[in-house]
């Protein structure tokens, strides 16, 4: 039996790290990796979609793994998101986790071209098999145009290595789904940051997340209140969280982008996000501040 336990809280989605040149930067990883470790967040899901993974190198995913692991290695759980536009690269990316000891893979269904399912069953199962690791299906049919059924989910079941679903469709109703109709136990993560009380209310185990990452105090607590059955104060939590989403997005520059200028406001620079995501603009700058500044009154709030 597998221990799901240890995917059953708040991880958040580990930002790409680059230099001032826009090269991964290790030292920044490692930064990063252990900032979010006295957080006291559950673990880190590395190379997925606010990882960039679609903008980077089978190399530089290696090498941001590599940093992640000498940084927190054991301390923390760690989910490699390994796909790949291509089989191979991502059979190649999951072996290189394995004999890292990451604790899980995860992976989208293959990108561009649109396959029939058996093909998408196919790759994911060449990549849960390359290894003994947890597989956990990530399921973002906004970017992929692809969304997991449930027929899918319970074939990709048989193999023991397939042990949730990280869901970052839109509809809540998907995660229950995913949750009661499952033929075995399996570990379901909300993934919109926005309905993070609703995802965990209608079955999610715990979230993954690309905004934790600039507030992990914030999902902490709406986790906590939650388990405590305090309903009410963790949706008003939750709103308080998606106002500063709803910020965040307004700006013309992408989220990521976005999320590291506010880190790198408060002392932790990470770089840019990479090209072709938009790039903050001067417009942008008060947004962000003002982002920033709610983000400060609500942690300082929680704090109490
Ligand atoms: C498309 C996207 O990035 N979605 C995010 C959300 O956390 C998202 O950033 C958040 O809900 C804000 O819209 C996650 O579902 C994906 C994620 O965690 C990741 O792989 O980075």
């Amino acid at each position: 039996m597998r221990d799901l336990e240890k995917y059953k809280g708040i991880i958040p989605a580990f930002y790409a790290c680059y230099d001032e040149q826009g090269e991964v930067s290790p030292e920044r990883v490692q930064k990063l990796a252990k900032y979010y470790l006295e957080k006291g967040v559950k673990g880190l899901y590395v190379g997925g979609s606010s990882g960039e993974c679609i903008y980077q190198t089978v190399s530089e995913r290696k090498l941001v793994l590599e940093n992640v692991m000498a940084a927190v290695g054991g301390k923390m759980t760690i989910i490699a998101h390994i796909a790949s536009p291509s089989t191979r690269d991502s059979v190649a990316l999951a072996k290189h986790a394995e004999s890292l000891g990451v604790d899980a893979l995860a992976a989208i269904p293959p990108i561009y071209f649109v396959l029939p399912e058996d093909a998408i069953e196919d790759y994911w199962a060449s990549m849960a098999e390359a290894t003994n690791l947890d597989f956990i299906i990530y399921n973002i049919p906004q970017t992929t145009g692809y969304g997991l059924t449930v027929e899918l989910l319970n074939k990709m079941l048989t193999r023991e290595q397939v042990v949730g679903v990280k869901n970052s469709s839109m509809p809540v109703m998907d995660i229950n789904n995913f949750k009661l109709n499952s033929h075995r136990e399996i570990v379901v993560f909300n993934g919109p940051d926005e309905q993070f009380v609703g995802g965990r209310t209608m079955g999610a185990d715990g979230g993954i997340g690309g905004t934790y990452g600039v507030m992990p105090e914030a999902y902490l607590k709406a986790d906590q209140l939650i388990k405590e059955n305090k309903l009410a104060e963790a949706l008003e939590l939750q709103y308080a969280i998606n106002q500063i989403i709803f910020k965040m997005v307004s700006c013309d520059g992408n989220l990521y982008d976005v999320m590291k200028k506010i880190l790198a406001l408060d002392g932790m620079e990470i770089g840019k996000a990479r090209l072709p995501l938009p790039q903050i603009t001067e417009a942008d700058l008060p947004i962000i501040e003002e982002a920033r500044r709610m983000i400060h009154d609500l942690l300082a709030k929680i704090a109490v």
